[in-house]
């Protein structure tokens, strides 16, 4: 693919992985790409590699702009290895002992990758690097969202090498924000959601850092999707609003059901909600992806979950969803269960449990109903649903 230059100098040589469906199991429905970024000046650098697949259409393009073997530095500012499996295939070509710019957790965590004995070169935070005219600066960012991960300045361009931070699983030969479509802020969502919600905390430090450090980013490049270069403000924003977690006037009804009595249950309880004017989503488990359901969940006030009971659990792709869930830790949320059961019905109760333990604000005992809904039910359904769409607005 040819190389796109984003600034004087400056390249985007990445590659485009249309096919992929399943990202370490997030649901990559628009394929992903793997960007990495070439500066040229007196020394040149490359930051960031791709996938190991990729890497001879790495060096192809990078051979479009230069040659490989001119490379002077290479920075790492990720060791997960959709950026960093090719680094074998390029230190090759670049020169095994050029210098490898990474972080001090980088230089460990790309030693139990790979055993190539590279020339490491592990920075301190703040740590500028001369390439001439212009200048390489490191930021660490331990755990956004691995322990290596770091983030590299140019600082003359005013350019944010954001390795993971700010991307978006999005495939496309539109290379910018102002040329992607109209998803793209909800594949940002997605990724956030899915990968950074967890560190939330430190994101909302990080960009306060970043804030007072009074630096100024014109640009900000991804490892992944489109880079943000006509509005780099619209995505620090959101990154607020997420880390913030404030919730929406929204809630979803996520469930499970093997007869559909549990069905009949989440309709009911989402017409109850939506009676009240609060947004409502109905998501069946088995139709909709975690990585999906979790995009929903993430701006969503209260999340009301639904399973029958099978050989007295609840049913297992309600804990799937449950134990994504927890282990993104959502926070600021009212939470509800509900279910159908024929006999012992425990899955209503572990449900709740499940999501008292994540500390969401539950709305009294949910409906657990014995086999199909009759009239009564559906209408305790109903009124539950009203109890959930008030608390939600009632904040
Ligand atoms: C294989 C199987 C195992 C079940 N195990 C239990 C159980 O242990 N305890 C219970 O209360 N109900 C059990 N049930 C009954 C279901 O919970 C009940 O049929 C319920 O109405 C199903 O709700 P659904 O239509 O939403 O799937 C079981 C049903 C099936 C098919």
């Amino acid at each position: 693919m040819k190389p796109t230059k984003i600034a004087d100098g400056v390249y985007e040589v990445g590659v485009i992985d249309w096919n992929i469906r399943d990202f370490h199991g997030y649901s990559t429905d628009r394929g992903t790409s793997y960007n990495a970024y070439l500066v040229i000046d007196e020394q040149v650098a490359l930051i960031d590699t791709v996938k190991a697949p990729f890497a001879d259409q790495l060096i192809a393009n990078i051979s479009q702009v230069i040659d490989p073997e001119k490379i002077d530095v290479v920075v790492s500012n990720h060791t997960e290895m959709d950026h960093s499996g090719a680094l074998p295939r390029i230190m090759q070509r670049v020169g095994e002992d050029k210098p490898l710019y990474c972080s001090k957790m980088g230089a460990r965590n790309l030693a139990s990758h790979f055993t190539n004995p590279w020339n490491y070169h592990p920075v301190k935070e703040g740590e500028t690097l001369s390439l001439g005219k212009r200048s390489l600066t490191f930021m660490e960012t331990r755990m956004i969202h691995w322990p290596d991960s770091m983030f590299t300045y140019l600082n003359e361009d005013r350019i944010l090498f954001s390795s993971d931070g700010f991307g978006q699983h999005y495939a496309g030969f539109e290379k910018f924000d102002d040329q992607a479509g109209a998803d793209l802020m909800e594949q940002a969502k997605k990724y956030y959601a899915n990968i950074l919600l967890l560190y939330a905390p430190r994101i909302l430090k990080l960009i306060e850092k970043v804030a007072a450090s009074g630096i100024q980013i014109d640009m900000i490049c991804p490892d992944h999707g489109v880079i943000w270069r006509k509005d780099p403000g619209s995505i620090i924003d959101a990154y607020l609003k997420w880390s913030r977690q404030e919730p929406e006037q929204k809630a979803v009804v996520v469930y499970d059901t093997m007869w559909k009595s549990t069905e009949t249950m989440a309709n009911a309880i989402a017409e109850g909600i939506s009676s009240t004017g609060v947004m409502v989503k109905p998501i069946h488990i088995r139709s909709s992806h975690r990585s999906d359901i979790m995009t929903d969940v993430l701006d969503a006030a209260a999340v009301v979950m639904g399973s029958p009971t099978l050989n007295n659990q609840m049913f297992p792709t309600v804990a799937d969803v449950l134990v994504y869930m927890k282990g993104l830790k959502p926070v600021n949320k009212i939470g509800g269960a509900f279910g159908s059961y024929g006999w012992s019905g425990e899955a209503v109760k572990l449900v709740a449990a499940e999501l008292e333990a994540m500390k969401f604000r539950m709305i009294e005992a949910g409906p657990r109903l014995q086999y199909v809904p009759e009239e009564a039910g559906i209408a305790a359904c109903i009124e539950y649903g009203k109890m959930i769409g008030q608390a939600v607005k009632a904040g």
